[in-house]
């Protein structure tokens, strides 16, 4: 909704934008706004410092006693009351139902800087389960096509919508490919098998027209009978189970269990030799399979919000499929997540982080490929690097993984969910704790609590390690929004204001301020829905939707006045704004 508001009276003044004022001494409702641009950083024109030049197009109301002393400006209460009166229609601003509870009850700076993905299973695709889910912090949901019929994943994505839009959430979703790796059939319908030490189990490239075979496992990639060798090692999802090729027969493969474990429809393989990961001819499969192809396809139909693609080799591959959806949806604006769980991956880690919109740390097959003592390091490496790059990551896989049967997690659970929420990753992600589990609501909270928790730890003990974030722009209007970004966060921590606010119509410049991890939260203002849902999965913002002009004095009073209306922020308050319409950083109270 537009609302087009005339708030200036006949006692307004013009102001230049670039003016710089102090606060006024005579009323708590100041604003001390001090601005720099591209023509004051080289050589102001005399107009720009002439405080009444007619050539500015900024207005700013003068007091009600006509005037401006000091240079401080002071909200005239006849024209706010009008204002109020216009603008109480408060449902021109949204925001998260969740979000909006937490604001409440716990102020701006205890807020969840983390944000939370659930993949969503048989545990939790009702309608109720995923209201559960929303109301416990959900900012994104993954839908994982390793599993599940399109129809499934349709209807979930359905319900998701019902919710938004009924209840006033903004949970995003994802889609998370399949990828052309190796892994098992499905179990010929079971949901679990159990594979028991000692025992010979036959692994198969066959197609089995009827039920399975006892102990018959069928693999998805033709060449796996030609590729293995007698001797070598097959883990099945990384390791949860283990087994020794003993024997080749054709297009079967006999296998010994020699650690036994639960065996899961559609999980991965890897075969090693030598202590080695092998990769014959499995390592020319396309990381985008046909059939991934065809969900995408359905993906783009759906308008999801994120396409996370699994097991990417290079930055080529992530291009190609940005210019496929760019040509199949003109001004869609999905994300692409890169999977970082390979090999390949790593030694294409940064090309391929600067081609994506973001970047999962997928522990799971991760650790399938290298070796598991690797892996926190390899966390460690991709947070810090997404961050410098400007790309929100998401620490996936066995975070609370006991809590897919326990409705505690393990003391070691939670000091690695501690980490990833210390390492300051923008998301955390569950998979089988939230699609398959038990306790899907207890492992969502436990997430919450702890994240809560460690962040406040941070925040109290100042341990803020001083990262270096080297510039990510490539032109100079850009080099200007994140000047302007680090200043504001820096100026937040330092003023201890209680929050930043930004305007902004792509996303950037919220995404450029997040990226500061400054200790106040950051209301990230945009006037378009699917923005707004992108934008919950970074670091510290909390997404409001809201048509905004490019009046930022306006912009203000309007966002005050609303957030006001349902007591999200009081009088006092001390923000920062910034907006990527106007070079400036304001520093003012909430009238
Ligand atoms: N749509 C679904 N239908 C049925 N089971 C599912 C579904 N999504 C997930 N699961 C179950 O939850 C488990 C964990 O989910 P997760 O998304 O981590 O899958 P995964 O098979 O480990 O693959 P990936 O490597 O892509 O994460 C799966 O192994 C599967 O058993
Ligand atoms: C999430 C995922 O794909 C993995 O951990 O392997
Ligand atoms: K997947
Ligand atoms: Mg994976």
């Amino acid at each position: 909704m537009t609302q087009s508001l005339q708030l200036f009276t006949s006692s307004a003044i013009s102001l230049p934008k670039h003016s710089i004022s102090k606060p006024s001494s005579s009323s708590a409702a100041f604003r001390f706004p001090f601005s720099f641009s591209k023509s004051s950083i080289r050589a102001s024109s005399s107009s720009d410092l002439n405080p009444l030049s007619s050539s500015s197009t900024s207005q700013v109301l003068v007091s009600e006693n006509g005037s401006s002393s000091g240079g401080g400006v002071v909200f005239s209460s006849a024209a706010t009351r009008e204002f109020v009166s216009v603008a109480s229609d408060s449902t021109s601003i949204e925001v998260d139902a969740v979000t909006e509870a937490e604001l409440k009850e716990n102020g701006f700076r205890s807020t969840r800087r983390t944000k939370l993905v659930c993949t969503i299973g048989p545990a939790t695709c009702g309608f109720e389960q995923l209201e559960a889910l929303a109301v416990g912090g959900m900012n994104v949901a993954r839908i994982n096509m390793c599993h599940g019929t399109r129809d499934w994943h349709r209807t979930v994505i359905e319900r998701v919508r019902r919710l938004n839009d009924g209840k006033g959430y903004a949970v995003a979703i994802m889609m998370d490919t399949e990828g052309s790796e190796i892994h098992m059939g499905d179990l010929g319908g079971a949901s679990s098998a159990k594979a028991e030490d000692g025992e010979i189990w036959t692994f198969s490239v066959r197609a089995f027209d009827s039920t399975l075979p006892e102990r018959t496992i069928n693999v998805n990639y033709e060449g796996f009978a030609e590729d293995v060798r007698v001797g070598d090692d097959l883990l099945v999802d990384g390791g949860m189970v283990r087994f020794e090729v003993i024997e080749k027969i054709g297009p079967d493969v006999k296998c010994l269990c020699t650690d036994p474990g639960l065996l899961l429809p559609r999980a991965n393989l890897t075969f090693w030799r030598d202590g080695h990961l092998v990769r014959e001819r499995n390592a020319m499969l396309p990381t985008i399979s046909s059939k991934d192809w065809l969900d995408i396809d359905f993906g783009i139909a759906e308008g999801v919000d994120f396409l996370a693609i699994s097991f990417v080799k290079s930055a080529e591959v992530i291009k190609h499929l940005k210019s496929y959806i760019a040509a199949r949806s003109r001004g869609s604006d999905i994300s692409i997540i890169a999977k970082i769980e390979s090999l390949d991956s790593l030694k294409n880690l940064e090309e391929i982080i600067l081609a994506s919109d973001g970047a999962m740390v997928a522990r799971g097959d991760l650790g399938a490929q290298i070796p598991l003592e690797q892996v926190p390091s390899v966390q460690q490496k991709v947070v810090q690097l997404c961050r410098q790059l400007n790309k929100p990551v998401i620490v996936a896989s066995q975070l609370l993984e006991s809590m897919i049967e326990y409705p505690t997690p393990t003391r070691a659970e939670v000091a690695d969910v501690s980490e990833a929420v210390r390492q300051r990753s923008d998301a955390l992600m569950l998979s089988g704790e939230s699609a398959m589990g038990q306790y899907p609501d207890k492992a969502l909270a436990v997430l919450r609590s702890v994240s809560l928790r460690i962040e406040k730890w941070w925040r109290d003990e100042k341990r803020h390690e001083p990262m270096e974030l080297p510039e990510v722009g490539s032109s100079f209007s850009d080099s200007i929004l994140e000047e302007i970004c680090n200043s504001a966060a820096k100026m937040a921590n330092n003023l201890e204001v209680d929050a930043i606010f930004v305007y902004t119509t792509s996303g950037h410049m919220a995404s450029l301020l997040s990226r500061c991890r400054p200790d106040c939260p950051i209301f990230a203002f945009t006037s378009t829905t699917s923005v707004r849902r992108r934008l919950n999965l970074q670091w510290g913002l909390i997404p409001f939707r809201l048509s905004f002009s490019d009046d930022m004095e306006n912009n203000l009073n309007k966002t005050f006045l609303l957030l006001k209306a349902r007591n999200l922020i009081k009088s006092g308050d001390l923000v920062i704004a910034v907006s990527d319409m106007l070079q400036s950083i304001q520093v003012m109270n909430v009238p």
